[in-house]
């Protein structure tokens, strides 16, 4: 049987090592650097490790709020959304994760896009 996602993404600190790489790409990427410019990275990194590890069946160890509520209000378009895959791509190939791996993180992550993107209405 297929090992539980978290140990095959290298477990706590390979997902450190992706998600770190990942908010590095965010803040390297002219379409995304301008929502994060208040932001304390090292915070952010360690919320969103924590989401991930509980996303890919680790310890649970996120308890902050759903996805829409995180993200409401934003203004967060769906060309952003796709930018974000776009960066979690390049933290998969620095992390050389193979590619069943990949798939399972980019699905993880596009599963998300209706609740972040309808989290931009204001009513
Ligand atoms: C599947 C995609 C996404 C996931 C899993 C995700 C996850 C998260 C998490 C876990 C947090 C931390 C919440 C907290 O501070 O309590 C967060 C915050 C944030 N996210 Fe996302 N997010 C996604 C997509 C996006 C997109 C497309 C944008 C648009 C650029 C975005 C912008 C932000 C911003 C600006 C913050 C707040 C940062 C801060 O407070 O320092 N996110 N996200």
């Amino acid at each position: 049987m297929e090992a539980p996602l978290f140990e095959r993404l290298g477990k706590e600190p390979g997902i450190t090592q992706f998600v770190s790489d990942l908010v590095d790409a965010h803040l390297a990427n002219p379409v995304l650097v301008h929502h994060f410019k208040n932001s304390d990275t090292n915070r952010l990194k360690r919320i969103a490790t924590e989401f991930v590890i509980t996303a890919v069946g680790g310890p649970r160890c996120y308890n902050g709020k759903g996805m829409k509520a995180v993200h409401k209000g934003m203004k967060i378009s769906a060309e952003e959304f796709i930018q974000v895959l776009d960066d979690a791509l390049i933290a998969l190939d620095k992390n050389k994760v193979a590619q069943r791996e990949r798939e399972q993180v980019l699905w993880l992550l596009y599963s998300l896009k209706a609740d972040i993107l309808s989290a931009q209405s204001t009513n």
